[in-house]
């Protein structure tokens, strides 16, 4: 029996660009069985397309990414995303909303009855139980939110890949929901890859920060956040890494060239 690969996704040397414009180049990361990871930079630098790329749906101009060891040409059945929008059917009930690209030619056929368990257990854990006959219309921004990630784990994806996925919320909403993120792909065993630009929410959320910046983009920097959770509980080294932090952060920025008198 072959044992188990260590990393769930491994990238190598990947570049991408839009016509002449590079965006990314020399990019190698990998992602471990069930560990969340924060990617974050400046807006622009390329962090939404890097995620496109790691999950298959771009495709690099250099470079590979492999997934469970298989090389990643589109994306992966054991891979799931969500967004900045929850982009609902507003023609669905929430239900039928969650239960959405089970049935993808692509994705392993189930049989209905584990179909509907999976979706009563994935809306259960995100706090929606009752609500499945509800429409996306009579939903908050925040409860749309919990309906996709829902989507998403009904799945039962190894990797969920989120883009921003809290940035329209209010605070509130949006630390509710970063606890209830990191709760649940627990309980799933998932692993998560987290764009975002917000310092503070990838140092509550991911066990691994990534730092990417430059032109074209590349990784600059790494930290391990061994903070006990819930991190809320212990503010003096959640500041003293996010000074640490933010001090890289403002070394990406390119800066002007000056002129020369
Ligand atoms: N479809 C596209 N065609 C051409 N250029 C694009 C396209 N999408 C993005 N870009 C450019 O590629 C670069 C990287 O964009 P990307 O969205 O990946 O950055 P980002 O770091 O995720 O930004 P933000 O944090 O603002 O979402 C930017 O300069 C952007 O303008």
């Amino acid at each position: 029996m072959n044992a188990p690969a260590e990393h769930l996704l491994a990238a190598r040397g990947l570049a991408f660009h839009y016509g002449a414009q590079p965006v990314f180049a020399g990019v190698a990361l990998a992602i471990r069985r069930r560990e969340i990871v924060a990617l974050l930079g400046s807006s622009g630098c390329g962090k939404s397309t890097l995620l496109r790329a790691l999950a298959g749906l771009e495709s690099p101009a250099a470079g590979q990414v492999s997934f469970l060891d298989q090389a990643l040409a589109s994306p992966h059945p054991r891979s799931a995303l969500i967004f900045q929008q929850a982009s609902l059917l507003p023609w669905l009930t929430v239900e039928a909303n969650a239960a959405f690209g089970l049935d993808f030619r692509h994705q392993p056929a189930i049989a209905a009855a584990t179909r509907r368990e999976r979706v009563r257990e994935a809306l259960a854990a995100v706090g929606l139980a009752g609500r499945e006959s509800a429409w996306p219309a009579e939903l908050s921004g925040g409860q749309a939110q919990r309906v996709a990630l829902a989507r998403a784990l009904a799945r039962e994806p190894e990797l969920l890949f989120a883009d921003e996925p809290f940035s329209a919320l209010d605070a509130i909403t949006r630390a509710e929901m970063q606890n209830l993120l990191v709760e649940v792909v627990h309980r799933w065993h998932a692993a998560v890859l987290l764009v975002t630009h917000d310092i503070d929410e990838a140092i509550l959320v991911a066990d691994r920060i990534l730092l990417m910046g430059g032109r074209p983009g590349t990784l600059l920097a790494e930290w391990t956040v061994d903070i006990p959770r819930p991190r809320e509980d212990h503010p003096g080294a959640v500041t003293a890494l996010r000074l640490d932090i933010l001090s890289a952060l403002r070394d990406t920025f390119v800066q002007p060239t000056a002129d020369v008198a």
